[in-house]
């Protein structure tokens, strides 16, 4: 049985965009504004510095500074999870430290990038930063990025310690979420990480989910979460699909990110471009992401008329 409480793990959780002011810097102003709206849209928590989150593209002071912009306008009301990965060891073992003493809920991380690395590296990897901290920590599987496979034994193994609570699983195949669900056991959480498939990792064993376009749509996804819970699953399944047309519509923009940041900011959230080589919406595009921006919110309005 692991000790930490798990339930503040489940849910829907942003995976929360970075932001900066014009010049491209870290913005704390607009990251404390941004974390305001997630918290009073009713998600279970953020993570920061994840991919969403740009956090392979910031140096160690700016990842702790965008950490601690959210930590103190929401850590008493979310549950905040800091993304620590990074190319070398001691950078995700010095954030580890800092998202503790900061009063983080949980520190993740992918394997470390770059090198091709063996099994036994990424474990020797996530076991410092593991050992680094008293926090929980939840394994952040996304091998289209990393390129690293994870086992299903390299899982089981590190699931049985204590503060192995749970993995995010961004491999869009649902037989190894289920796969690792089982190896895992009932207190081992998994997490969905593609958001076009969130009812479908729900449905076969995922406690919840961290993803990259909760964070335009909120509403929708509580909304499928909470069909899911009562039951309703030609509702949610309807409410899914919606969602996927939307997500569709998000990744037809030259990077993802630009057209969430965009769209946030047609709301009165500016949180400034991504940050090369992520691509901004291009000049030309912004009536695309202005349609985009109503569809969402008309569904959101809609979704908050039938209750639930
Ligand atoms: C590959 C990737 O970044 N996956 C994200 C996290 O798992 C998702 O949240 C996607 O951003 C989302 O599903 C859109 O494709
Ligand atoms: C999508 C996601 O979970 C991330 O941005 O890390």
């Amino acid at each position: 049985m692991k000790s930490y409480n798990l339930d503040r793990f489940r849910g829907i959780i942003i995976a929360m965009y970075s932001c900066y002011d014009v010049s491209g810097e870290i913005d704390l102003a607009a990251a404390r504004r941004l974390a305001r709206y997630y918290a009073d849209s009713g998600v279970k928590g953020l993570y920061v510095g994840g991919s969403s989150g740009e956090g392979m593209l910031q140096s160690v002071i700016e990842r702790k500074l965008m950490l601690e912009a959210v930590v103190a306008e929401v850590g008493n009301e979310l549950t905040v999870i800091a993304h620590v990965g990074a190319p070398a060891t001691r950078d995700s073992v010095e954030l580890a430290i800092h998202a503790e003493k900061i009063g983080a809920h949980a520190v993740s991380a992918v394997p470390a990038i770059y090198y091709r690395l063996s099994a036994p590296s990424v474990e020797a990897h996530w076991q410092a930063i593991i050992d680094s901290t008293e926090l929980p920590f939840i394994i952040y599987h996304i091998p289209q990025t990393t390129g690293f496979q994870l086992s299903v034994g390299l899982l089981s193994k590190m699931a049985a310690q204590e503060k192995v609570i749970g993995v995010k699983i961004s491999a869009e195949s649902t037989f190894e979420l289920q796969q690792f669900k089982a190896a895992g056991g009932e207190d081992f959480l998994v997490l969905n990480g593609p958001d076009e498939q969130y009812l479908a990792g729900r449905s076969i064993g995922a406690d919840g989910g961290i993803g990259g376009t909760y964070g335009v749509m909120p509403e929708l996804f509580l909304h499928i979460e909470n069909c899911y819970a009562q039951g309703k699953m030609a509702e949610a399944l309807k409410w899914q699909f919606i969602v996927n047309a939307l997500i569709v519509d998000l990744l037809s923009f030259p990077s993802l990110y630009g057209a969430c940041k965009a769209i946030l900011k047609l709301r009165g959230y500016d949180t400034g471009e991504p940050r090369m080589p992520l691509l901004p919406v291009a000049e030309t595009d912004l009536p695309r992401i202005h349609a985009l921006n109503e569809r969402i919110l008309g569904f959101a309005a809609q979704v908050k008329g039938e209750g639930l």
